[in-house]
């Protein structure tokens, strides 16, 4: 495994598995394919930017020539698929630009990969596909797929087609569906990030409905060494779920970050419940953890205090996303690269 196309890589889990593959395999190339979009930030990879085993190009994968130039240009051992609109309310207003980058997207990176022959595709996908769990149970790779938004009825749709190119072309694909991140270079639209920004600058946490909707929490860091031992161990055809064993409702883990932040409850809001709003989601991960010798290594509330202390510390990285002035700060930065 020595070149690998990685799109979406200057979104946040993007830009952590870039990192992850740059500083544990020295003779790795990677090459990160991204459009730039309101959550791509060149910003996310600049301790990386002059690495010799790195390239950034700028570019939208729904595009089959930028695609087929860029697989043209590189032998590429593999490609993972991180590039893709990942905000449930964003979907909920607008779907187009989700049909758009998460189902075409990967209908032109499928059949470009598959035209020059790629060994390896893995398609970084979601546990949403699998719809919404009531107070039990865990969703398994087996589990039906029952998409309830457009975010993840587009996720779902995308994971169809990776499994029709295995199943029609042969294709060599493999499927990860993760619960939910954290960590540093999180956009701050999605819960923590938002939650710690608000608190910040004692502005209110809304919270949907009773908050008592449950997510499983993961380190984007342990969901990155996952994505790595698919793409290094997994068997093509097989889908790898990964979870964090760190199930919370949104109202104990508001709580959990007011009080680590030190701030009082009464920035809490209760707000209009999101339509559709899935209840719980958790994932089984014995197939990862048995198959690929994956486990979860991050404590949780270590991690969630790593993640506080990171937005603590970069401040200017968070006021460049909240007062719209990144894409000014981008072309000072970086404006030669991007038009070229
Ligand atoms: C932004 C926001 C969210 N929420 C609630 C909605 C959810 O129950 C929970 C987490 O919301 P979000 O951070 O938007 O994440 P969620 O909808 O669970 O989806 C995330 O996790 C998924 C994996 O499960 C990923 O596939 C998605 O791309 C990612 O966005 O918090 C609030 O109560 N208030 C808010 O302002």
């Amino acid at each position: 495994m020595k070149r690998i196309l990685v799109t979406g890589g200057c979104g946040f889990i993007g830009s952590n598995f870039i990192r992850l593959q740059l500083s544990e395999y020295p003779e790795i190339e990677v090459t990160n394919l991204d459009k730039l979009t309101y959550a791509g930030n060149l910003e996310n990879l600049k301790d990386f930017e002059s690495h010799s085993g790195y390239q950034f190009v700028k570019g939208d994968i729904t595009d089959p020539e930028v695609v087929n130039s860029l697989l043209d240009s590189v032998d590429f051992d593999a490609v993972i698929n991180f590039a893709a609109e990942s905000h449930v309310d964003r979907s909920i207003l607008d779907s187009g630009p989700f049909i758009q980058t998460n189902i075409v997207g990967t209908q032109v990176l499928l059949d470009a990969a598959r035209k020059h022959e790629v060994n390896r595709y893995v398609q970084v996908s979601t546990d949403e596909v699998y719809g919404s769990l009531g107070p039990e149970g865990l969703f398994t790779e087996q589990t039906p797929i029952a998409p309830n938004s457009p975010y993840s009825a587009s996720k779902a749709a995308a994971d169809l087609l990776v499994r029709s190119y295995v199943n029609t072309f042969g294709f060599p694909a493999i499927i990860t569906r993760c619960s939910n991140n954290y960590g540093p270079y999180q956009f701050p639209e999605k819960l923590i990030p938002l939650f710690i920004s608000n608190a910040q600058e004692g502005k209110s946490l809304p919270i949907y409905g009773e908050g008592t909707n449950v997510r499983d929490w993961i380190h984007v860091m342990d969901h990155c060494r996952g994505i790595d031992a698919a793409l290094r161990k997994g068997e093509p055809g097989q889908v790898y779920n990964f979870g964090g064993h760190a199930e919370m409702q949104n109202i104990e883990i508001t709580k959990l970050l007011l009080k680590l932040l030190d701030k009082p409850e009464s920035l809490i809001e209760y707000v209009t419940d999101r339509p559709g709003h899935d209840l719980r989601y958790a994932i089984d991960c014995s197939k990862a953890e048995s198959e690929l010798g994956w486990k979860v290594e991050t404590d949780f509330q270590a991690g969630l205090k790593e993640t506080i202390d990171w937005y603590l510390e970069n401040p200017e990285w968070v006021n460049r996303i909240r007062t719209g002035k990144y894409r000014e700060y981008y072309e000072q930065q970086y404006g030669t690269r991007l038009k070229s």
